[in-house]
C-alpha cells in the first residue's frame, strides 16, 4: 500500500486528496494541527484517515504533501525531518512560490528521503476543504521544480502519482518559476486588490460606484477576494521579483497617462490591439492562465424557469454541465448565460442540442 500524507487539507490539499483517495493501492492520511479540522475532513470523506500527530502522519509515508500557507512550509519541513522518514519517501509542497522552500529543503538532512517542490497552477479565491474539488486540477499545469541532484526515478514516481490529478505536469527551475508566476499570478492579485481599494475609496463618499460596477470590474477583480494571510505570505516571499514587476507596472501606467495627456488615440488603440492579439493567442481551453473549462454562451431572455429548462434539456440528453453563470442579467433585458463543460465533446454536443432547440448559442 502506498501511503500518502497530506499536511493541510484545505482547497489544494483537499483537492489532491480527493484525486488520490480510493485509487487502487493508495491510502491517504490527512494531518491537521487542529482536531476540529481533522474531524471535518474525515467526515466529508476527503481522506482515508486523519491525525493531529505529525509522527503518525510521517511514519511509513511514501509521499508527503505540504499544503499549508507558504509562510509555514519551512517550519513543517523542520518538524517532519526530525522524524525517521521511510527510505525513498518523497516530500513535496504546493506553495505558490518555489525558490525559498527549495533552498530551505536543500539546507536540511533528509537522509534517504528527498524534496521536490511543486505548484499546481489552478485554484480559486475560495479556501478551505469545503472548496476542494476532484476536478480542480484537471487540465491545469502542475509545475514541479526538481533539483539537479533529484533522481529521475523519484521525479517519475511523483509524476506517476500526480497523474491521478489529471493535471499537465511540467518541470521548471525554482527561480524561473517565481519570476514567471510572479508576473502572471502574484502581480495580477496586487493589481486587483489595489484597484478594488481605489474604487472603495471613491465609494466611501459616493455609493453610486458600487451600484454601477458591472461585468468588467467583476471580471478583473474576482481574485481580490483571495485569503488575506495566504496572499500576505506569497507576496512577501516573492518580494524581490514583485518589486521589479511593480516598477515595470508603474512604467506601463505612466505610458497610458502620457498617451491620454497627449490625446494620442492611435497609441491607445495600438495598446488594446497588441493586448487583444496576445490574449487571443493564449490557449483558452485549459486551466491555467485564462480559462478553466469548455465554455459556450447563450443570449436568453431573463424569464423565470429558463435556466431550469436549459439544464433539464442538457441533463435529459446525458450532457454534464460543470458550471452555469448568468452574466449581467437584468429584468426584461436579454441576459447572457455562460455554460461550462468538462470536455470538448460535451461542449460540442451541448451546442448542437441547444441549437436544435432554437437557442442562440455561441462560443
Ligand atoms: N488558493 C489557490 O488558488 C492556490 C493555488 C495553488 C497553490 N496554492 C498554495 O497552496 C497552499 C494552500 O493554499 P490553499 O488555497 O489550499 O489554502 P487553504 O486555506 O484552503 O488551506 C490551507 C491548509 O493549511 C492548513 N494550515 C494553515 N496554517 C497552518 C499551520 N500553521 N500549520 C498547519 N497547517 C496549517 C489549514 O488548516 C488548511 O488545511 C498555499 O501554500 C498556497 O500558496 C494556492
Ligand atoms: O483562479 C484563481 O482564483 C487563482 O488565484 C489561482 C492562482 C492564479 O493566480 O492563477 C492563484 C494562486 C496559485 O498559486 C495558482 C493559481
Amino acid at each position: 500500500m502506498i501511503k500518502v500524507s497530506i499536511f493541510g487539507v484545505g482547497l489544494i490539499g483537499g483537492s489532491i486528496a480527493l484525486c488520490l483517495k480510493g485509487k487502487p493501492g493508495i491510502k491517504v492520511t490527512g494531518y491537521s494541527h487542529r482536531a476540529s479540522s481533522v474531524e471535518k475532513y474525515v467526515q466529508r470523506g476527503v481522506v482515508d484517515e486523519g491525525t493531529t500527530s505529525i509522527e503518525e502522519a510521517v511514519a511509513g509515508a511514501d509521499f508527503i504533501f505540504l499544503c499549508m500557507p507558504v509562510g509555514n512550509l519551512a517550519e513543517y519541513l523542520d518538524k517532519i525531518s526530525a522524524y525517521p522518514l521511510k527510505p525513498g519517501c518523497i516530500i513535496t509542497d504546493v506553495g505558490s512560490t518555489k525558490a525559498s522552500v527549495a533552498a530551505y529543503a536543500r539546507s536540511l538532512n533528509l537522509g534517504e528521503a528527498c524534496f521536490i517542490g511543486g505548484h499546481p497552477m489552478a485554484g480559486s479565491e475560495r479556501s478551505g476543504v469545503e472548496a476542494a474539488s476532484y476536478h480542480l486540477l484537471e487540465n491545469a499545469f502542475y509545475v514541479l521544480t526538481p533539483e539537479k541532484s533529484t533522481s529521475p526515478e523519484a521525479l517519475n514516481r511523483l509524476k506517476e502519482l500526480l497523474s491521478h490529478t489529471r493535471a499537465n505536469i511540467v518541470t521548471l527551475d525554482a527561480d524561473s518559476h517565481d519570476n514567471v508566476v510572479g508576473a502572471i499570478s502574484h502581480l495580477p492579485h496586487i493589481i486587483a486588490v489595489a484597484l478594488v481599494n481605489q474604487i472603495k475609496g471613491y465609494n466611501d463618499s459616493n455609493g453610486v460606484y458600487e451600484n454601477l460596477a458591472a461585468g468588467g470590474f467583476r471580471d478583473i477583480t474576482r481574485i481580490a477576494s483571495g485569503d488575506p494571510p495566504l496572499w500576505r505570505d506569497i507576496l512577501l516571499d516573492n518580494r524581490d521579483v514583485l518589486l521589479r514587476l511593480l516598477r515595470d507596472w508603474n512604467t506601463e501606467m505612466a505610458k497610458f497617462a502620457n498617451q491620454l495627456e497627449a490625446m494620442d488615440g492611435e497609441a491607445v488603440e495600438q495598446a488594446f490591439r497588441e493586448a487583444g492579439e496576445f490574449r487571443s493567442r493564449m490557449p483558452e481551453r485549459r486551466k491555467g492562465m485564462i480559462h478553466s473549462v469548455y465554455d459556450c454562451y447563450m443570449d436568453v431572455p431573463d424569464h423565470p424557469g429558463i435556466i431550469g429548462r436549459i439544464a433539464t434539456e442538457l441533463g435529459n440528453s446525458g450532457i454534464n454541465l460543470s458550471n452555469l453563470q448568468i452574466i449581467e442579467s437584468r429584468e426584461d433585458v436579454p441576459g447572457t448565460l455562460r455554460l461550462s463543460f468538462r470536455s470538448q465533446e460535451q461542449l460540442d454536443l451541448a451546442i448542437a442540442l441547444l441549437g436544435d432547440r432554437g437557442y442562440d448559442v455561441h462560443q
